[in-house]
């Protein structure tokens, strides 16, 4: 007998805040950067995590350094566990300087991702050519994820030119606007020097766009729970380390300490 079918408050239990959407959901989307993990770390991360799990982000330009069996068994054990998975941004800043945008398109769909990342966030290009790459992305059937921000250190959101980012991202067709804070999550958009968050830039952010098409990447648990806790557990979430996924769930759902009070219930 599973434990939970004779524990009667097991749907309390499960989700204290009675809000987690159940896969695909269209809010709270976890994102996990991974940068190499093995065949049987992956395996088991979506053995125990699979259904808090939405989308992984290959790391920068990981993907061409695996044996490509390797890439391409990962890449389709995510697809059948209904996440969206796609290689960095960076990976494709990459064959925009190199001049293999075709090529690049090429090799992701033929190895089988099903998603794309188009970011800026350490070459420069113009709207036209942005506004190019979500359709080419669309075309081949990819699901876009788009990204606002530069990766230099002390590098800060423009409201408006973020504003009319996601704006024209969506427009476009883009799933997702990812905001920008690295794998450190230190000193860059609403993230200030010490990784602590810029809460009246936020503020003003989602005064101006829907959070809904906000992916906002927090790689330090300081940042997972400010921001759950000022904006609520069905915030999308990215660049999640692996180890961190389960972790996030329960602080996503106030099954830890410092968002135990999300999920108290007013009798
Ligand atoms: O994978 C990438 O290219 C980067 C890695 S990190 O977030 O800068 O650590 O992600 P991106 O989503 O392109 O910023």
């Amino acid at each position: 007998m599973e434990v939970t079918s004779y524990l009667n408050w097991n749907p309390v239990l499960a989700d204290p805040t009675g809000q987690r959407q159940a896969k695909p959901r269209t809010l709270g989307k976890t994102m996990v950067m991974d940068k190499g993990l093995g065949p049987n770390a992956f395996q088991d991360m979506l053995s125990i995590g699979s259904s808090h799990l939405d989308m992984i982000k290959l790391g920068f330009g990981t993907s061409p350094l695996y044996p490509q069996h390797v890439l391409k068994s990962k890449i389709n054990l995510a697809k059948e566990n209904g996440i969206c998975i796609y290689p960095g941004g960076t990976f494709l800043e990459v064959a925009i300087t190199q001049n293999a945008v075709d090529s690049y398109f090429d090799m992701i769909v033929a190895l089988g991702f099903n998603g794309v990342e188009i970011s800026n966030g350490t070459i420069e290009f113009n709207r036209k050519f942005r506004n190019e790459l979500i359709m080419r992305g669309l075309d081949e059937g990819l699901e876009v994820i788009t990204e606002y921000g530069k990766k230099g250190w002390g590098s800060a959101i423009e409201l408006e030119e973020l504003i009319e980012t996601v704006l024209l991202d969506t427009e476009f067709g883009a799933s997702l606007v990812t905001i920008e804070a690295r794998e450190s999550g230190m000193g860059v958009g609403i993230f200030d020097h010490q990784g602590k968050c810029k809460d009246e830039e936020v503020g003003q952010v989602l005064a101006a766009v829907s959070g809904q098409q906000l992916l906002w990447e927090a790689p330090l648990k300081s940042q997972q729970v400010h921001l759950i806790s000022m904006l609520g557990s069905d915030i999308h979430l990215g660049n999640i380390s692996p180890d961190e996924l389960i972790a996030l769930e329960a602080l996503r759902r106030g099954l830890r300490s410092d968002t135990l009070s999300l999920g108290t219930r007013k009798e």
